[in-house]
């Protein structure tokens, strides 16, 4: 096996499973014998999960700027790079972690409507050329998604984030904008049909894990 660390990212909108399959990557790699940090964004470090709490605050007294938000996401995500991705996969861990900066793209570009350009030019600054290895999206149907969703904040408890009180053109916009991205970059992305049974889910990625894990020997 390579000694390089991997970088693999989910990604989707809202109540898709991108939570509940992060942890069976994780754990299928580990299967595996590699060494996996779990992690996330906005956040993954205490200082990038204090910017986290801002961008989801849903506290209407002071409307967050469009702006500000992509910002204070690529804020975030320049700490995490620095702290925590980077420094894995240099010593040969693999980062498994839930969103990156397709998110933006769909969020900021697709839902706010920001210029991919502008959004770019963040990502070349903040990134310096890193980028997954591999993006998983999973796809389904917004409503389907919105009742998962629902369905998990009736369980659980706990009030809709700042994002999750979006309207249902907002949402349709990220997905439109994720799909695009993949279409841009199929060897990249892989798009997985997220509206079926667990199990037919993990069956297709731990497929698609496996063949790269392969290719990556
Ligand atoms: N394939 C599936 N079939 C049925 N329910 C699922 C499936 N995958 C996930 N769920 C359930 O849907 C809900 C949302 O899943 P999860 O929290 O993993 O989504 P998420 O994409 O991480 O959401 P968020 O974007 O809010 O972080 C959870 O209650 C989870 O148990
Ligand atoms: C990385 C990233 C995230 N977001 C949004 C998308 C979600 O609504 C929240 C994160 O919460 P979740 O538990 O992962 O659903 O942040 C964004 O708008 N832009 C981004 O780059």
């Amino acid at each position: 096996m390579s000694s390089r660390g991997r970088f693999i990212t989910l990604e989707g909108g809202e109540g898709v499973g991108k939570s509940t399959n992060l942890a069976w990557v994780a754990e299928h790699l580990e299967a595996r014998g590699l060494e996996v940090v779990r992690t996330r964004e906005p956040g993954g470090t205490p200082r990038a999960e204090a910017i986290r709490g801002l961008l989801l605050d849903p506290a209407t007294d002071e409307p967050l700027d469009d702006d500000a938000e992509l910002l204070l996401v690529f804020a975030a995500r320049a700490q995490h790079l620095a702290r925590l991705v980077r420094p894995a996969l240099a010593r040969g861990a693999w980062v498994v972690c839930d969103r990156f900066t397709d998110a933006t793209f769909a969020y900021q570009g697709g839902g706010r409507g920001i210029a991919a350009g502008r959004i770019a030019e963040l990502e070349a600054f903040v990134q310096q050329g890193l980028q997954p290895d591999l993006t998983l999206l999973l796809d389904m149907p917004m409503e389907a998604a919105q009742r998962r969703l629902a369905g998990r904040l009736d369980r659980d408890g706990g009030e809709r984030d700042r994002f999750e009180r979006e309207r249902a053109e907002f949402f349709e916009a990220v997905r439109r904008a994720y799909l695009a991205r993949a279409a841009a970059a199929p060897e990249r992305m892989l798009v997985v049909d997220a509206d079926r049974p667990l199990a037919a889910v993990r069956a297709e990625l731990g497929v698609a894990l496996d063949r790269r894990l392969e290719a990556w020997r």
